[in-house]
């Protein structure tokens, strides 16, 4: 995240940290949603590639263990048939994450909600270089505004979110992370990180760019996404 603030530890309690082994440690490599207890949503841009993964779950700083955390290890990766790791701007930067055994729900651990549409928005995240959990506000900006010349232009599509555009975005390490916007006092993800501009996270123009979770509920209900 650039700008923002760090947030009230597991005021977000349905973010996870995805980590890939590397030797004998992991390392927090993007953000995710438990949607189910059995289920993480994430973009597929961050598991894309073949590696041992694992979901930590009730974490507020990465770098420390605090007693709230669930390790979880994953069984199996159902990536959108359509993504196209060369080709970001064509979308489908979604991805399911099988976790090996259930999550334990509790206070710190809960499960977000997936929702259809919303006019506010908090940009939850995780992040590098940031150890703490931060969030930022993030105010949404319609499809018209995002894919004008400009701003996104064409690169942005309707099956996406744009957030953001100011000084404050997501950047890299809260890929796959979750757009929680307020709809009628509580919160629902309708949002996955998926990018922002090459030339810098926070440029001018160029909001935050989220993969639009209503548009893949049927994938993700399908047999093809495992669940
Ligand atoms: C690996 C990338 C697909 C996703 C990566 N995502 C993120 O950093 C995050 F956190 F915003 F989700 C990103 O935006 N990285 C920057 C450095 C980038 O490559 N941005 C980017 C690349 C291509 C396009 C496009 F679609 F125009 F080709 C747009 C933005």
């Amino acid at each position: 995240v650039v700008g923002g603030q760090v947030a009230k530890p597991n005021s977000w309690p349905w973010q996870i940290s995805l980590q890939y082994r590397s030797g004998f440690n992991y390392y927090h490599i993007c953000g995710g949603t438990l949607i189910r207890a059995g289920w993480v949503m994430t973009a597929a841009h961050c598991v894309d590639t073949a590696r041992t993964w694992r979901i930590v779950l009730g974490d507020h700083d990465i770098s420390n263990h605090e007693g709230s955390e669930q390790y979880m290890s994953v069984s199996n990766v159902y990536i959108h048939p359509d993504w196209d790791r060369n080709r970001p701007s064509a979308g489908n930067d979604i991805a399911l994450l099988r976790l090996s055994s259930e999550a334990t729900l509790n206070n710190k651990v809960k499960l977000g909600a997936l929702g259809w549409d919303a006019p506010r928005v908090r940009l939850i995240t995780g992040g590098q270089p940031s150890a703490k959990l931060k969030q930022a506000y993030l105010p949404v900006v319609n499809h018209n505004t995002c894919s004008s010349s400009g701003w996104w232009g064409s690169t942005v599509k309707t099956n996406m979110v744009c957030a953001g555009g100011g000084n404050e975005s997501g950047c890299q390490g809260d890929s796959g992370g979750p757009l929680n916007c307020s709809v009628g006092g509580r919160w629902v993800v309708h949002g996955v990180a998926s990018f922002v501009s090459s030339s810098g996270c926070n440029a001018y123009r160029r909001p935050t760019v989220f993969t639009r979770a209503s548009a893949f509920i049927s994938w993700m209900n399908s047999g093809n996404s495992g669940q």
